[in-house]
C-alpha cells in the first residue's frame, strides 16, 4: 500500500466521523427549532435538570455552529487514539451523540487538555495525536505525531508532515487567526493556569503571548461560564488598530461574552488614536499627574460668577467673590468629590443668604425653608448655581490644563518646569486635534476625582428581543441566563465599569496613569497580563510603573509563564532584530525563531529626496512577493506623510503604521522607514526599533535616508 493511499483511506475515516458530526448538528440545530416554536412549555414537563442541560446544549450548538457557519473553520480538528484504546475528537465546541456519546470534546475541557500537553516524553495516556484539518466541512489534510511507540496497536498508522509549520507558513490576514488547533504545550499551560488570581504571561515578539491571551479568555468563559460571561471579561490591547487586528479571534472560537477595548477607548464616548512623543507621554502617564488633577477639580471653574446679587423684598442681598469662595472650599473638604457635593456647595449658599437676610432685617421675612423655596424659584438664581458650581464632566476639566497660567499652578512643586513647559505645549498644540491615547486616563482619573451625578435608571432590556434582527435560539436555559444577565445589569451601578476578569496586552505600555484606569475596572476581578519588557515604550520612572501595576494588580496570587518559541519570524528575520535589543540587553533571554525562510532582511540606504520612490518601490515588490499583508512602519511624527505617499492605497494588503501603532501587529512583509530616526525618536528608541523590526513573517526591508 503507498503512502498517498495510506493518508487518503485516512482522511476518509476522519471525513466519516466529521459527516457524522456534522448530522448530528444539523440534527440539534432542528430540534432547537421545533423547541423554540414550542414555546417555552418545555420547562415544566420532564426532568428539570435533564431538560436544563438540553437546552444549553441546544443552545451551544445552535450558536456555534452560526459562528462556524460564518468563520468558515473547522470544527473537528483534533484526534486522540489512547492507551486504553478510546478515540477523542477535539473540537471547538462539545459535541453529543443521540446515545450523550461524546463525538467532539471542547477544546477547553480537561479531557482534551492531553490534546496540547501530551509529548513523547510524557505522553500522558496519548499514543497518537492527530491534527486534522478542513475547509467547510471537508477534511483536507491531517497529520500525526505518534508520541508513545510502544504503546500503538497493529495497524496504527502515522501520517502527514507537521501541522504546526504547514499553520505557521500560512498567509497572514488583516486579522489575527486564532490557533486552537496548533496551541503549544507551554501555551496551553498559561491558557489553563487557574481562573482566580493573576496569570502573567511574559515571552519575546512572536512568542503567541496574544494569541494565549485571547485563548485563555475564551477559556475562562467556558470554565466557569456564569461567573465570567454574568461578570464581563474585558480585553484590552494598546491601540484601536491592534484590537482591530485581534477582534476576529474571540468570535472564531464562538465566544461574543468578551468586551475588547484599546487604551484609547476606555472610556465611554471616547475613541482617542494619538498617541504623544515619548516624553509627553511619560508626563502624562507619571502617577504625578493624579496630584496635578486633584488642584485642577477643586479649581474654580473659568468665568464662574463673580459675586451673587439678589433683590429681596426690596433688600439687595449680596454675596462678594471671597464669600463665594469660602462657601465653596468649606462645602468640597479634601478628598470630597465635587460633583458630589454640589448639594453642600448650594446649601452653603442658602444658609449665607438666610444670615444675611436676617441681618438685614428683611421685611415680612418667612420662615427659613419658605425663603429658599421663594429664592429657588427664581430663573436667575438657578442660572447663577449652575454657573457657580456646574455638574462637571472630565472632558470640562482636562482642557483647563490648556491655560498656561492654570497649569503652573496645578503643576507647581509636582513636576518639574521642564515637565510643565512639555506639558503646556502638548496641550497648546494638540488644538483641534482632538484626545491622546494618554489623555484617556487623564480623563478617567478625572471621572473618578469628579465623582457622578446620579443618573436615571437605564430602561430595562426585553429579555426575549431579536439578536442582530434574528431571533436567536431562546431555550430555557437561554432565557434563564438572560433574567439573570438582566438582573446584574440593574443591580451594577449605571456606569458598569467592574469586570470579572481583565486581559491586559501588551502590558508593557501600559502606563502607571492607565494602570490606575485598569485597575479600576478589576477591582474585583482576576487578571491575565500579558507583555514582554524589552519591548516596552515607557520612558518615566520605572520604579512607579511596577508600583502602580502592583497596586491595580493588589495581593492576588500571581502565576507566572515564559514562552520561549517566536513563532512569527523567519528566523532570519527575528536575528536582525535581536542585533537590535542585544545592543542594550546583552544577557536578555530571547526566543528561537523556528522557521527559517533562507531569505535574509534586505538594507537600503537612498538619499533623502529619493526616499518616497524607494518606500513605494519596496512596498510594492514585497506585495507581489508575499500573498498576504504588508505593513509601512513609520518614525511616529512621520506616518501621515508617509501614508500620503501612498494615496491612492495600492493594495488593500498594505497597511501604513506608526511604530506606536505597530505593537502587537503582524505582516507577512515589513517596510521599515528610517530605523535612524525610529532609534533617536525616544530614550526608549532602541526597544521601539526592536519591536518595529520583528513585525514580519517573511520579508523585512529597512530604507534608511541619508
Ligand atoms: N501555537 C501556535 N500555532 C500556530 N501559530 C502560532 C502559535 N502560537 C503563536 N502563533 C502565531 O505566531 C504569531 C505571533 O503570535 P502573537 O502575536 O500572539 O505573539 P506575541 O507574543 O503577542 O508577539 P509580540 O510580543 O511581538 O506582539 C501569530 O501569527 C500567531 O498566530
Amino acid at each position: 500500500m503507498t503512502d498517498h493511499t495510506t493518508l487518503r483511506q485516512e482522511i476518509e475515516a476522519e471525513q466519516r466521523h466529521l459527516d457524522r458530526v456534522y448530522a448530528r448538528l444539523a440534527q440539534l440545530r432542528h430540534s432547537a427549532v421545533l423547541a423554540e416554536r414550542d414555546g417555552y412549555q418545555l420547562a415544566r414537563v420532564g426532568n428539570f435538570g435533564a431538560l436544563v442541560e438540553r437546552d444549553a446544549m441546544v443552545f451551544h450548538a445552535a450558536r456555534r455552529r452560526h459562528t462556524l457557519d460564518a468563520e468558515h473553520e473547522g470544527l473537528v480538528f483534533g484526534r486522540l487514539d489512547l492507551r486504553t484504546g478510546q478515540v477523542l475528537h477535539v473540537g471547538r465546541l462539545g459535541v453529543r451523540g443521540e446515545h450523550a456519546e461524546p463525538l467532539v470534546i471542547d477544546w477547553r475541557a480537561p479531557a482534551a487538555a492531553a490534546f496540547y500537553q501530551a509529548t513523547a516524553a510524557e505522553p500522558a495516556g496519548v499514543v497518537r495525536r492527530r491534527v486534522i484539518t478542513s475547509s467547510g466541512e471537508r477534511v483536507t489534510r491531517i497529520s500525526d505525531d505518534l508520541l508513545d511507540p510502544a504503546a500503538a496497536p497493529d495497524g496504527m498508522r502515522v501520517v502527514g508532515d507537521g501541522a504546526m509549520l504547514a499553520d505557521l507558513s500560512r498567509t497572514t490576514g488583516r486579522e489575527m487567526r486564532d490557533i486552537v488547533a496548533t496551541i503549544q504545550r507551554e501555551q496551553d499551560e498559561a491558557i489553563r493556569s487557574p481562573a482566580g488570581g493573576v496569570t502573567v504571561v511574559s515571552g519575546g515578539p512572536g512568542t503567541g503571548k496574544t494569541a494565549v491571551a485571547l485563548h485563555r479568555a475564551a477559556y475562562l468563559l467556558y470554565s466557569d461560564r456564569s461567573r465570567f460571561a454574568g461578570g464581563g471579561v474585558l480585553v484590552v490591547g494598546p491601540s484601536a488598530v491592534f484590537v482591530d487586528y485581534i477582534g476576529s479571534v474571540l468570535p472564531s472560537l464562538g465566544e461574543n461574552a468578551a468586551t475588547l477595548h484599546s487604551l484609547g477607548s476606555l472610556v465611554e464616548g471616547v475613541e482617542a488614536v494619538r498617541t504623544d512623543p515619548a516624553a509627553v507621554a511619560a508626563v502624562k502617564g507619571s502617577l504625578r499627574m493624579r496630584r496635578v488633577l486633584e488642584r485642577a477639580v477643586r479649581d474654580q471653574v473659568p468665568d464662574a460668577p463673580d459675586e451673587l446679587r439678589l433683590l429681596y423684598r426690596g433688600e439687595l442681598l449680596r454675596l462678594s467673590g471671597a464669600e463665594l469662595e469660602r462657601i465653596r472650599t468649606r462645602a468640597l473638604p479634601p478628598g470630597a468629590r465635587r460633583n458630589e457635593v454640589r448639594r453642600a456647595g448650594f446649601d452653603g449658599i442658602f444658609a449665607a443668604l438666610w444670615a444675611q437676610a436676617q441681618e438685614l432685617r428683611v421685611g415680612r421675612l418667612p420662615d427659613q425653608r419658605s425663603f429658599e423655596d421663594d429664592i429657588a424659584e427664581r430663573p436667575e438664581f438657578r442660572d447663577f448655581l449652575r454657573a457657580w458650581w456646574p455638574r462637571l464632566h472630565p472632558r470640562h476639566v482636562l482642557p483647563w490644563l490648556a491655560r498656561p497660567e492654570r497649569l503652573r499652578r496645578y503643576t507647581a512643586g509636582i513636576l518639574s518646569r521642564a515637565e510643565t513647559r512639555l506639558l503646556a505645549e502638548a496641550y497648546r498644540t494638540s488644538g483641534g486635534e482632538g484626545l491622546t491615547v494618554a489623555d484617556v486616563a487623564l480623563l478617567d482619573e478625572l471621572d473618578h476625582l469628579l465623582g457622578r451625578p446620579m443618573r436615571p435608571a437605564r430602561r430595562r432590556r426585553d429579555p426575549y428581543q431579536l439578536v442582530g434582527g434574528v431571533r436567536e435560539v431562546t431555550t430555557y436555559a437561554d432565557r434563564q441566563r438572560s433574567a439573570r444577565s438582566d438582573r446584574d445589569t440593574a443591580e451594577r451601578p449605571a456606569d458598569y465599569r467592574e469586570y470579572a476578569h481583565v486581559v491586559v496586552d501588551e502590558s508593557q505600555d501600559v502606563s502607571p496613569m492607565q494602570w490606575r484606569m485598569l485597575g479600576r475596572r478589576g477591582r474585583l476581578a482576576s487578571w491575565t497580563v500579558v507583555g514582554d519588557p524589552a519591548q516596552t515604550a515607557w520612558t518615566g520612572d520605572p520604579a512607579e510603573l511596577s508600583r502602580a501595576q502592583d497596586k491595580a494588580l493588589g495581593r492576588r496570587p500571581r502565576h507566572e509563564f515564559t514562552l520561549t518559541t517566536n513563532y512569527r519570524n523567519s528566523a532570519e528575520i527575528f536575528a536582525a532584530a535581536a542585533r537590535v535589543i542585544r545592543e542594550i540587553a546583552p544577557d536578555l533571554p530571547l526566543p528561537v525563531a523556528v522557521r527559517a525562510t533562507g531569505v535574509p532582511p534586505v538594507e537600503l540606504v537612498v538619499p533623502a529626496e529619493e526616499l518616497p520612490d524607494a518606500v513605494r518601490e519596496a512596498a510594492a515588490k514585497l506585495l507581489t512577493e508575499v500573498e498576504g499583508t504588508v505593513g509601512v512602519i513609520t518614525p511616529v511624527p512621520r506616518r501621515d506623510e508617509i501614508a500620503s505617499w501612498f494615496d491612492p492605497a495600492p493594495d488593500p494588503r498594505l497597511q501604513v503604521v506608526d511604530t506606536m501603532q505597530a505593537k502587537g501587529m503582524e505582516y507577512d512583509g515589513v517596510v521599515l522607514v528610517g530605523p535612524t530616526e525610529i532609534r533617536a525618536g525616544s530614550a526608549a528608541g532602541v526597544r521601539t526599533l526592536y519591536v518595529a523590526l520583528s513585525r514580519a513573517t517573511q520579508r523585512l526591508t529597512t530604507v534608511e535616508p541619508t
